[in-house]
């Protein structure tokens, strides 16, 4: 038999081999996945992304066949690739699957699940890293959002702004790449805390949105003359928190416009992910000190010994109607690297999701 741990999503998946299974195996499965064939250089391109396809081996006592039904696709996959990856390696990332077959008394066929399963059709699991949506989950509700608001995108800006930027009622909060998967939970939550939210955004389309699900003010960066302008004539008092998912310019100008002791969550630096050469950027210190402020880095990761609780608060704040969701649905598997592509040019309005 031919298996392995897959080291490459940090996975308890069996790894698909590029070669078929020995003709004793009796109900091949195949399987399709995304392969990354060259490493990225710049903006992400379909050429350095592989389609392959193989044969799945029959199910071993504690395994799993799953199906992928719905995939994720995020900017973390971008520096992830760059620093954890080497080509060739299955494109890393989470899924809702379908359990097919399951020769793992935990688990039963039919029933739904949070994979991390990287871009792949149908995989094996022996099921430890497999996470049941929670419970109370209505019919009504698309599991896709599993991937998304009730997921982890939800969970980033759940411990993201409760933990670390730690927002108090009365307070303003600035979130950029706000109409995004992690933005728009952001600033829904500074919301629901008795925040004044300010967001930014690529598109007129997204600003509008921005003001549907309840901001205060929002922007398109793209189109203002000054961020500088942009940003104080959104709140002439300045931001107590400061939610930065682009990092680059807009992070060295908005850091100038924090109150005093504001916090900044450095949740990611999408306007980066493509660099070719390191940019050069601006000093920090000075607002940093004479405004005393906090600004912290963090990964949701670190805070998955508490999602259940996270989870079970956002579920019922999308069934209460408190918190809004849009998905940017990518039909076709074949689609996937059109998808992730299209996160860097701002094609997607909420969660990018891609369905099979
Ligand atoms: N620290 C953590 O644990 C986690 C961090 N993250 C980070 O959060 C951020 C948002 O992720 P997520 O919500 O999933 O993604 P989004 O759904 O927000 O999609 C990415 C968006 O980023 C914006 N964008 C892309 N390129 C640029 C650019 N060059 N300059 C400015 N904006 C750009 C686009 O929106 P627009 O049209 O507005 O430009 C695009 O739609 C990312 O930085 C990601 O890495 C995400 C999850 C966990
Ligand atoms: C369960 C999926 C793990 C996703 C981790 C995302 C960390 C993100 C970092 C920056 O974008």
């Amino acid at each position: 038999m031919l298996s392995g741990t897959d080291k490459n999503n940090g996975q308890n998946i069996e790894m698909i081999q590029r070669h078929s299974f020995p003709p004793s195996c009796s109900k091949m499965v195949t399987a399709k996945a995304w392969a990354l064939k060259k490493h990225f250089d710049g903006l992400p391109k379909a050429s350095d992304l592989e389609l392959i396809t193989t044969e799945l081996p029959n199910l071993k006592d504690g395994q799993l066949l799953l199906e992928s039904v719905f995939l994720s696709v995020d900017p973390y996959m971008r520096p992830y690739s760059q620093r954890d990856m080497k080509e060739g390696d299955i494109m890393v990332g989470t899924q809702v699957a379908r359990i097919v077959e399951s020769k793992n008394p935990a688990f039963t066929a039919g029933t739904f699940v949070v994979a991390r399963g990287g871009w792949r059709t149908h995989f094996i699991s022996d099921g430890k890293d497999l996470l049941l949506l929670p419970s109370g989950w209505p019919e009504s509700l698309p599991k896709s959002v599993a991937l998304g608001t009730v997921g982890m995108p939800g969970l980033t800006a759940y411990f993201g702004l409760l933990e670390i930027c730690k927002i108090k009622p009365g307070e303003t909060v600035l979130v950029n790449a706000a109409a995004g998967a992690v933005g728009s939970v952001v600033g829904q939550i500074a919301k629901i805390g008795g925040c004044k939210v300010v967001g930014s955004t690529g598109s007129d389309d997204k600003v509008a949105y921005l003001k549907s699900i309840g901001f205060d003010e929002a922007f398109n960066y793209k189109t203002v003359a000054s961020l500088d302008e942009a940003l104080r004539k959104a709140s002439p008092d300045g931001y107590d928190c400061f939610f930065d998912n682009v990092g680059g310019e807009f992070s060295s100008v908005a850091i100038h416009q924090m109150k005093m002791f504001g916090r900044i969550v450095v949740c990611g630096a999408v306007s980066q992910y493509n660099n070719t050469v390191p940019q050069k950027g601006t000093f920090v210190q000075f607002p940093i000190v004479f405004k005393q402020l906090r600004m912290e880095g963090f990964i949701v990761t670190n805070w998955y010994n508490r999602q259940e609780e996270a989870l079970k608060a956002l579920l019922k704040w999308v069934v209460e109607g408190k918190l809004k969701f849009h998905e940017h649905i990518t039909e076709g598997f074949e689609n996937m690297p059109m998808a992730f592509i299209g996160l860097f040019k701002g094609e997607n309005l909420g969660k990018a999701i891609v369905k099979v």
